[in-house]
């Protein structure tokens, strides 16, 4: 199934708030006709409505049968707003959850055992194109339905074949999650050079800088994170003296950042419940 099939036979958002639209951007922006997609939102944003002035179909009949179906409503509305779905299910229609925690069984109960479905966890910075999303699909998901999600992902940064579906929760911890964590330390690494007698401003734009300078290294260079890291650090130098405070193992980063991942895997784990 190829992205001329999407435009034909149609593709349909089930939400469509933060995650939904970011996604849905990327589309667009790679040529996708907002003649070829439906959107189901009680609460469409501006953009939206806006879109739907140039062809978009919003809260409108869906078609038949269409290629895809990209659920992006909050795990919390989904025993709601799935079944209203049901009757494209058991077909040829690909559905693509970036749900978190709703496992594929729950799908398969509502949609009907023969229903190809993919699971996909993406974050936020696909918005700028520069996300990474992981993706798993139950037995009735084809390479072919696989290729088409890869394909529609790819549009919104990297991709990642998962190994099987019990890896989610991890996933969602690390990366799905993780920009929150790491917005946390452009605000909290701005507060503390604050505390240091920095303007609010000028501390700001040194730490945002600092990490998206420091995320844009680590993708390109050669060497690793810790290889990286020892560049930064002179012997007895300043860095060397933070990374004492961070690298404890008992308050430090690692303590720290494996506790919050297992709180969000944790929580993954019983939302699917
Ligand atoms: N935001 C993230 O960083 C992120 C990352 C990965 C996955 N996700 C997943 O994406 C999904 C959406 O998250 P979000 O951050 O975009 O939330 P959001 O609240 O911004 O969007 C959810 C949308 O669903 C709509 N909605 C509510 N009830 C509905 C119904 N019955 N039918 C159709 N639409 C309905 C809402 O109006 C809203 O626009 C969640 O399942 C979340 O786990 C989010
Ligand atoms: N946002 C969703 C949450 O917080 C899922 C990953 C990122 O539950």
């Amino acid at each position: 199934m190829s992205l001329e099939t999407v435009s034909r036979r149609g593709l349909v958002l089930l939400g469509c708030g933060k995650m939904g639209s970011a996604m849905l951007a990327g589309w667009l922006g790679r040529g996708l006709a907002p003649e070829a997609v439906w959107v189901l939102d009680p609460h469409p944003s501006d953009w939206l409505q806006g879109l739907a002035e140039k062809g978009l179909h919003l809260n409108a009949d869906l078609p038949d049968d269409p290629a895809i179906v990209l659920v992006a409503v909050k795990p919390q509305m989904m025993a709601e707003a799935l079944p209203r779905l049901a009757p494209l299910g058991n077909g040829a229609t690909l559905f693509l959850s970036v749900a978190a925690g709703t496992p594929i069984a729950f799908y398969e109960k509502t949609l009907g055992d023969r229903t190809p479905i993919i699971r996909a966890m993406p974050n936020t910075p696909a918005a700028v194109g520069r996300g990474i999303t992981a993706l798993t699909g139950n037995a009735r998901a084809s390479d072919t339905d696989l290729d088409l999600a890869e394909t529609l992902l790819a549009a919104v940064g990297q991709t990642v074949r998962l190994e099987g579906e019990h890896q989610m929760d991890a996933v969602t911890a690390v990366s799905g999650s993780g920009p929150a964590y790491v917005f946390h330390l452009i605000e909290t690494l701005a507060a503390a050079g604050e505390a240091e007698g920095l303007p609010a401003e000028l501390a700001m734009t040194l730490a945002k800088a600092t990490v998206a300078g420091a995320g844009h290294l680590a993708m390109e260079a050669e060497e690793g994170p810790a290889q990286l890291r020892v560049n930064v650090t002179s012997p007895g130098g300043t860095t060397a003296a933070a990374l004492k405070v961070l690298m404890d193992p008992d308050s430090g980063f690692p303590a720290l950042l494996k506790k919050a991942v297992k709180a969000a895997a944790d929580r993954s784990r019983e939302l699917a419940q």
